[in-house]
């Protein structure tokens, strides 16, 4: 579990923090600056959540020896106006986020998680390991002895260091955040802020300010100045995944950070310049888009400088059993299976011959998902997801969406959810909400892009989420649609 600090002078506020966010993280508490820098250099905390005026110091102060001590933790503030002069600094100094009391549930939680998300990709590191054996125990491992995957450790080693914007490129589940991470990791930024936005997951006028941040005013809804990315990690990173995902306008403004360093918030008139390292990722056709002219040729230009393109999975299968051995032994100890033997072989042989149309991330879904559902010290084929064992008999045109992660979706709502549950907590998860949220999602998502036959608009629309948001989920369920295979078996 993440271990999350909350600072405040405020006992309500307090005990609030510990019953509500409990579920994501192991929560302490501290009631003044001096206790919680105390707690912090005795322990390892994620992430802090800090009151803006603490009786012992302003929360700008609190925070500036945080950072001292911990230049990576990312810290929430927690303010009584919507964003206050000292929350506003505080971001410029690269804090996480704010958040307005009174604290309201959900949002808390949401900022929470983010934040343990933005905190693992700082600083778990990433270990570049042809042998996983040789790695460093606490950190997360970068698998891969084919010659494709050593050409990329090589290609990351070259250029980590050099401060210039790169570009990855592979399909989606490849490994590209990991790319990212390790680039970060060793280069010279690597003690400044690492900052990610999901260009796909935000509607295009929030993530213009997502990016660059607003003024007051700027439409409706922008009650207070916004601190925007490019302003927040100055000195820094930022990872812009799925930058094929963005509107013309945003693109040109992101043309003129790259090129001058320079860029305003909306609904503002200030220049700012910002020194920021951009480490972005696609897995769409950019020269297509180009050539379409959904794109703007001169961005492409200048993220196409330094590009490491990682192969699919598909094309470099030798890498599947160190990549089985590393996922089940990361399963086993995480789901508390110590009588867990292994693979057979023929479970083996059908994972290492199927095409992995979701990659590296595909893979991992899969044998975690055999893990949990494995009652026996050997892992057989009848576990196996049905897309696996039938690969050989699959008639990619019958339907106009392979659900590759449908496998565990019930038929019918909440089908096997019950079970789920029960099972979750017969083996005492510490996950049991993510495991059980993420399930339904990916089986509300399947329903109804099944309802409208595959078509992301409508069924985006249906759901009520924006399209990116949806694209999004559908990588993370590895759902695939046909549509995609089809561009997928072409080439990036
Ligand atoms: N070579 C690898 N060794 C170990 N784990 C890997 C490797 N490649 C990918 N993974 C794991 O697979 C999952 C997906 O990887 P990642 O998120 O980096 O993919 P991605 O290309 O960024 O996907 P997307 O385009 O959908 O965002 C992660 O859990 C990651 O840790």
């Amino acid at each position: 579990m993440p271990r999350l600090l909350v600072v405040d002078d405020d006992r309500a506020i307090l005990t609030l923090a510990q019953r509500t966010l409990s579920m994501v993280a192991d929560v302490d508490t501290a009631g003044n600056a001096f206790d919680a820098i105390e707690m912090l250099k005795k322990d390892d905390y994620d992430v802090v959540l800090l009151d803006i005026q603490l009786p012992d110091q302003n929360g700008l102060a609190a925070y500036c020896e945080i950072r001292e001590y911990d230049r990576r933790i990312p810290v929430i503030f927690m303010t009584v106006e919507a964003a206050s002069k000292t929350a506003i600094e505080a971001m410029q100094l690269g804090a996480f986020d704010y958040i307005a009391k009174p604290l309201s549930v959900e949002p808390l939680r949401e900022l929470v998680a983010k934040a343990v998300k933005q905190r693992q990709i700082s600083s778990v590191p990433v270990a570049i390991s042809a042998e996983e054996e040789d790695g460093d125990q606490s950190a997360e491992l970068f698998i891969g002895r084919s010659p494709a995957m050593l050409n990329v450790f090589k290609a990351i080693g070259k250029v980590a260091k050099q401060d210039v914007p790169i570009l990855i490129r592979g399909e989606s589940g490849t490994g590209k955040e990991l790319v990212a991470r390790a680039l970060y990791q060793y280069s010279h930024r690597y003690d400044e802020t690492f900052l990610a936005v999901n260009c796909a997951a935000l509607p295009d006028n929030l993530l213009e300010s997502e990016l660059f941040g607003h003024e007051k005013g700027a439409f409706t809804g922008a009650e207070s100045r916004r601190i925007g990315k490019f302003e927040q990690c100055n000195g820094g990173t930022l990872f812009l995944d799925e930058i094929g995902d963005m509107a013309p306008s945003v693109q040109a403004k992101v043309l003129r950070v790259l090129q001058e360093q320079r860029f305003e918030r909306v609904g503002g008139n200030k220049e700012l310049t910002t020194d920021v390292r951009i480490i972005a990722a696609t897995n769409r056709p950019l020269e297509q888009m180009v050539e379409e002219g959904d794109y703007r040729e001169d961005l492409l230009y200048r993220l196409n400088g330094v590009t490491i393109q990682l192969p699919p999975l598909r094309e470099r299968l030798s890498d599947v059993p160190s990549l089985i051995r590393f996922f089940l032994a990361q399963a086993k100890q995480e789901f508390n299976k110590p009588d867990l033997e292994g693979l057979s072989p023929e479970t083996v042989d059908l994972l290492t011959a199927y095409q992995w149309p979701g990659n590296v991330r595909q893979l991992r879904a899969v044998i975690r998902r055999c893990v949990l559902d494995s009652v026996m010290p050997v892992i057989t084929p009848d576990i196996l997801p049905a897309e696996v064992t039938r690969y050989e008999r699959s008639d990619p045109a019958s339907s106009s969406i392979d659900s590759s992660a449908s496998h565990h979706v019930p038929t019918r709502a909440g089908g096997e959810l019950p079970s789920l549950v029960e099972r979750l907590i017969a083996q005492r998860s510490n996950n049991v909400y993510a495991e059980t949220v993420e399930y339904t999602e990916r089986f509300v998502i399947l329903e109804v892009l099944k309802a409208t036959d595959g078509n992301q608009s409508q069924a985006a629309e249906m759901l009520g989420i924006t399209r990116g948001k949806l694209r999004d989920r559908i990588k993370a369920y590895n759902i695939v649609l046909k549509s995609d295979i089809a561009v997928e078996s072409d080439g990036d």
